[in-house]
């Protein structure tokens, strides 16, 4: 694990303050893929909707990457959009491309590491080199590398240009995704993080019974309510979806967020198994790059990187 100071890289972990907390750093590309090119909400313009222009970065154990792939396939850009996807092992130089099962090499210089292609596009990068990174072929540009960005432009940007029309954010309910997205980011999504890598005891007690107040808040709202926000499966969901299915292998272990299991929760279990069976969902979920990733990337919390063998989780609907 590392960064990037000033197109640099440097094998540290910067992550924690002096309190102990984990402070996740703000991703820095934010321009926008649009139908017709002009500017989206942040950054320049000039990043139009085009088949086979731009290329997907991805961990397959990433929560965050894994909303980007999962958009991918629902919106039904697999053709449209190529992939890359990282080795599971996060270590001195950060990701790479090194061979292993489900590694797809990169196109675009054949990098050994990811942070090759931030210092290519920007060679005075200072920063975290993660993943999802959505990158423009056309101009060799780093189009956006925050994932709650790509999904939103993956959405509808594409829908001229060959996706199909399911729309995950419709108009109406925006105002409440947004505000569910906010509760879920801080305390779940982020949350396992801040519970995982707190480096004192207070603060991870602090953030697990946050993270776990969240978790019984959202099954009773899942008791009427088939998806976060009704009868429909929007974006929320989504963002919820790749902590849950990631939870019981991996968080509940190796962060120590086993206050529960999600299989122990009737409503959220239902839901997870719901998500994980939409067609076009399961093919992006990798269990072993989940496992793999996480308990030997992070030797401060797991220093021999002994992978688990269990849990053994049923996720057909029938069960
Ligand atoms: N806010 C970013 C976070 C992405 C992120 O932190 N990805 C992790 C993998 S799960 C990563 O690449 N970390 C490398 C690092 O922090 O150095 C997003 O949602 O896209």
């Amino acid at each position: 694990m590392g960064i990037l100071v000033k197109g640099k890289w440097h094998d540290k972990w910067d992550y924690n303050n002096d309190e102990g907390e984990f402070i996740r750093q703000d991703s820095q590309f934010r321009n926008w893929i649009t139908k017709d090119g002009s500017a989206g909400p942040t950054g320049e313009a000039g990043f139009k909707a085009e088949p086979n222009r731009y290329h997907l970065y991805v961990s397959l154990a990433c929560p965050w990457a894994s909303r980007a792939l999962i958009m991918r396939s629902l919106k039904g850009l697999e053709d449209l959009i190529s992939l890359s996807v990282v080795n599971t092992l996060m270590g001195e130089h950060g990701w790479t491309f090194d061979p292993e099962e489900g590694v797809i090499p990169d196109p675009v210089m054949d990098a050994e590491y990811l942070y090759e292609i931030y210092k290519k596009v920007e060679p005075e990068y200072s920063g975290h080199v993660t993943v999802p990174v959505l990158y423009d072929l056309k101009q060799d540009k780093i189009v956006n590398n925050e994932s709650a960005d790509i999904i939103r432009m993956l959405n509808s940007a594409f829908d001229e240009a060959g996706a199909n029309d399911r729309n995950y954010l419709p108009k109406e309910l925006i105002s409440e995704i947004d505000k569910i997205n906010d509760k879920v980011y801080g305390a779940i999504n982020n949350g396992v993080y801040k519970a995982g890598f707190a480096t004192s005891q207070e603060v991870y007690e602090k953030e697990v019974t946050k993270l776990f107040d969240t978790l019984d808040e959202i099954e009773e709202r899942l008791e009427d309510s088939r998806f976060l926000v009704g009868d429909q499966i929007t974006e929320a969901d989504w963002r919820l979806f790749t902590t849950l299915i990631r939870f019981d292998s991996a968080y509940h272990g190796h962060f120590k967020c086993n206050i529960r299991r999600i299989v122990d929760y009737k409503n959220l279990w239902r839901y997870t198994r719901e998500l994980y069976n939409e067609p076009g969902v399961k093919k992006t979920v990798d269990f072993n790059h989940i496992k793999k990733h996480y308990y030997r990337s992070h030797k401060q919390i797991n220093p021999n990187g002994i992978v688990p063998k269990g849990p053994k989780l049923d996720f057909s609907l029938d069960n």
